[in-house]
């Protein structure tokens, strides 16, 4: 069996939509990147990535190609995904948590779960998204962006 983490930050700005878990979320303001910066499943992908020992979503997918400018991170993670399976692995389960001071997530979280479940084609039950605040503290407190970490177990085929 394999374990991997993935950490991801993506700065909140103006005029941009804010996609987490490729869910359109209503907000005054979105993720600065040069895909849909969806900065959970862009923690997803190197989780899944760094357990299957294949590097990192920057490696797969540079920003500095064009063919990835606004893209749909579900995409990037079924690439992925597909990858890791390539290699022989299963998922064992996934936990993921978002940092974020503002908007509330949680009434977010099922369509997420419905998402990921859909992209790695795996049971619900072996998936888990939280949210956290950091209590106003640091930038993702002042609301300068969002982060998320996540971990996964991978098992043999
Ligand atoms: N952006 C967020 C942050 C948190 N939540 C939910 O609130 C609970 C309490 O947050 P703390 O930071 O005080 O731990 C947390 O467990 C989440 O369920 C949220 O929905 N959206
Ligand atoms: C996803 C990619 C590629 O479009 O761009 P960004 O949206 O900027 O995201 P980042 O988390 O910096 O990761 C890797 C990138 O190459």
């Amino acid at each position: 069996m394999r374990i991997g983490q993935g950490f991801d930050v993506h700065a909140l700005v103006n005029d941009r939509p804010l996609i987490l878990g490729g869910v359109r979320i209503p907000f005054e303001q979105g993720l600065a990147g040069h895909s849909d910066a969806d900065v959970l499943l862009h923690a997803v992908c190197d989780a899944l990535l760094g357990a299957a020992g294949l590097g990192d979503i920057g490696r797969h997918f540079p920003d500095t190609d064009a063919a990835f400018k606004g893209i749909d991170s579900r995409i990037l993670l079924r690439d992925v995904w597909q990858k890791v399976r390539a290699g022989g692995w299963q998922l064992a389960n996934l936990d993921a948590t978002l940092i974020c001071q503002r908007p509330r997530l949680a009434p977010h979280i099922p369509q997420m779960l419905a998402h990921l479940a859909g992209d790695l084609a795996v049971e619900a039950q072996k998936l888990n998204i939280k949210a956290t605040t950091t209590e106003h503290l640091g930038f993702t407190g002042r609301g300068e962006g969002i982060a998320a970490q996540a971990i996964v177990l991978l098992l043999p085929q």
